[in-house]
C-alpha cells in the first residue's frame, strides 16, 4: 500500500446558503493518478480551492502527511508539498520560458529555506530548471519570450512551474482546456512522463483523455460524488452518462 499524503475528509464549502462543496471525503496516496469529473458547476474548483487554501471550507478537514492543514495559508501548504496549475494561464509574458521558472524556483525555495536547519538546497536552481524544461517538453524554448511560445507551450511552462516546488501532491485545473489536438497529445505525454510517486488529482472535461491518464475517477456532481470508480467502471456508468447528457436524475 502506497503513503497517504492527502486526505479530505467530510469537506463543504458553503457560500451563503448553497453548498458548492457538499461532503467529500478522498485520499490520495503517493504516486495516485486521480480525475475528478463533473459537469459545470458541481464544484471542483471549489474543492481544489479549499485543498490548496484560496478558499475556507465551512466544514471538514483537510491534511497532508499527517498535518491539519484545514485553515493553514496556500504558502504554509506549498511548503507541505501540494502544487498547482490554474484554468487560465498565469505566467509573465514578457520574460523568457527559462526566467519564468526561475522565479518560479526562487519563490517557493526561499519558502522552503525556513524549513531547514542548514541553507544548502538538494539540487541547484539551474539543474531542477533544465530537469523541468525537459521534462515538460520546453528545453528547445528555454529562451524564448512566453508571448512568442504557443498557448499549448504556455500550459506546458505552467505545468513546469509547479513542479519547481518539487510537490509531492500536484492539482492540474484543466490541462487540456482550449488546446488543439495536437497539443492535447503533447500534454497528455507530459502529464504520463511525470514522476512516478508524483499524487496527481486532475480536473478535466475532456472525458476521454482524462481517464486514459488516471487510475482512479471521482465523478462530483451538485457538489458531492456522486460516483468513484476505476476509469471502466466510470466510462459505462448510467449515473454519469445522464449527468453529462443533462437527464434529470432522480437522487
Ligand atoms: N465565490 C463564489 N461565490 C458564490 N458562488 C460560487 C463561488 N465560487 C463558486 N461558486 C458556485 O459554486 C458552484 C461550483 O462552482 P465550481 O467552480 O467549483 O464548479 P466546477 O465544477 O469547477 O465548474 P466548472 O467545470 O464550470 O469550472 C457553482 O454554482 C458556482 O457558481
Amino acid at each position: 500500500m502506497e503513503k497517504l499524503i492527502l486526505e479530505v475528509t467530510s469537506l463543504c464549502v458553503q457560500f451563503g446558503s448553497f453548498k458548492a462543496v457538499n461532503n467529500v471525503s478522498m485520499k490520495v496516496s503517493a504516486g495516485d493518478k486521480i480525475a475528478i469529473l463533473g459537469p459545470n458547476g458541481a464544484g471542483k474548483t471549489s474543492l481544489f480551492n479549499a485543498i490548496t487554501g484560496m478558499t475556507l471550507p465551512t466544514q471538514g478537514t483537510v491534511s497532508m502527511g499527517g498535518v491539519a492543514i484545514t485553515r493553514a495559508s496556500p504558502n504554509r501548504r506549498a511548503e507541505l508539498g501540494i502544487a498547482r496549475t490554474f484554468q487560465i494561464t498565469n505566467l509573465f509574458f514578457g520574460l523568457t520560458v527559462e526566467e519564468n521558472l526561475l522565479l518560479a524556483a526562487r519563490g517557493l525555495q526561499r519558502r522552503k529555506f525556513s524549513l531547514f536547519s542548514s541553507a544548502t538546497l538538494p539540487i541547484s536552481e539551474e539543474e531542477l530548471v533544465e530537469s523541468v524544461l525537459e521534462r515538460c517538453h520546453l528545453l528547445t524554448k528555454r529562451h524564448w519570450l512566453v508571448k512568442e511560445i504557443s498557448y499549448g507551450e504556455q500550459r506546458q511552462l505552467e505545468l513546469a512551474m509547479s513542479l519547481t516546488s518539487s510537490p509531492k501532491v500536484l492539482l492540474l485545473d484543466e490541462p487540456a482546456a482550449g488546446l488543439s489536438p495536437a497539443e492535447r497529445v503533447v500534454m497528455s505525454d507530459v502529464i504520463k512522463s511525470l514522476p512516478k510517486d508524483l499524487a496527481i488529482v486532475l480536473i478535466e472535461h475532456d472525458i476521454d483523455l482524462a481517464l486514459n491518464l488516471v487510475d482512479r475517477v471521482i465523478c462530483m456532481y451538485q457538489g458531492g460524488v456522486l460516483v468513484e470508480g476505476k476509469p471502466d467502471e466510470i466510462r459505462g456508468n448510467k449515473k454519469v452518462q445522464e449527468i453529462y447528457l443533462g437527464k434529470p436524475r432522480n437522487a
